[in-house]
């Protein structure tokens, strides 16, 4: 399923790049290609990532929406993320009974779980709080590794840990921050919650994540905050076009 879409948004999608001053040539060099786009909670990550890859042509991939369904599997067999004895074991074990897929669509990723889109229900304020705990276990990360290592390139990687653990030879690195206050204001308007408690959620979030949010070294750090989302949007895609050479570079050989 997941490579029959990709390989159908990859092919539709190709058309605003050009106005980069990329022409078919250069859509031709993106085979292979990977960006990756990492950042703090609420930083614009999937929304500059989704934009990003449209107008490349390509997908984008959405590394946190499979830390949320492991988040949700857990939940849903009546884990308790606080007292269960071996909890890894019991989330690995869950994983395995279920088959999660992750639809990477450049207009939005999708996850399922078996037949069941599983989507809509993986931002809520309880796999907020749920899914640090949950991301912090070395074999669901090595899990989630392996699913996001199998997507053919080329494509968009967001999440916290794309351009340093998992995609360490990407052709091109981006890191997103802004403020504890500017991410909650955002936040806020997907949330029922007011903004201090927002605030204080993404800051417990950062503290709980913070063995996998340093930047990559070679990523280009971008303060999200005094820009719009049009203008991440944009200064990343004029980085890529001036170093159009990192786009010539693919991550993965292809045939
Ligand atoms: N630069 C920006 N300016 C204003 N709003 C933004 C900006 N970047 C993202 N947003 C908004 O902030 C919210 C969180 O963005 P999102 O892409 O979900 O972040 P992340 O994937 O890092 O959690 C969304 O409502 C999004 O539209
Ligand atoms: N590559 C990744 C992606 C997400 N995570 C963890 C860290 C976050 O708390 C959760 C959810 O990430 P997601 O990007 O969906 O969440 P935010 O939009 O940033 O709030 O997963 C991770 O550890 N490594």
């Amino acid at each position: 399923m997941t490579h029959g879409l990709w390989r159908s948004s990859y092919t539709v999608l190709c058309g605003p790049y050009a106005s980069y001053g990329w022409g078919a040539a250069v859509r031709h060099r993106l085979r292979g290609v990977i960006v990756t786009i990492d950042g703090v909670a609420a930083s614009g990550k999937s929304s500059v990532s989704g934009g990003v890859a449209s107008a490349l042509g390509i997908p984008y991939v959405s590394s946190g929406l499979l830390y949320r369904a492991a988040t949700l599997l857990a939940l849903e067999a009546g884990l308790d993320l606080h007292q269960t004895a071996d909890l890894e074991a019991a989330v690995l074990q869950e994983l395995a009974r279920h088959t999660l897929v992750l639809e990477p669509l450049a207009a939005g990723n999708r996850v399922w779980e078996g037949q069941r889109e599983i989507t809509e229900r993986l931002h809520s304020t309880r796999i907020d709080k749920g899914v640090s705990i949950i991301a912090v276990m070395p074999r669901v990360r090595a899990w989630v590794d392996d699913q996001l290592r199998a997507l053919p390139a080329p494509f968009v990687a967001e999440g916290r840990d794309m351009g340093t653990a998992v995609f360490p030879e990407a052709s091109a690195k981006f890191y997103l921050t802004a403020s504890p206050r500017i991410r909650a204001e955002r936040r806020a308007k997907e949330r029922p919650e007011d903004i201090p408690a927002i605030e204080a959620a993404l800051t417990r979030r950062d503290e709980l994540d913070r063995a996998q949010i340093a930047p990559a070294p070679d990523a280009l750090v971008i303060d999200t905050g005094p820009l719009d989302l049009q203008g991440v949007i944009d200064l990343i895609l004029s980085k890529l076009a001036l170093s159009n050479s990192a786009l010539s570079k693919p991550t993965h050989q292809t045939s």
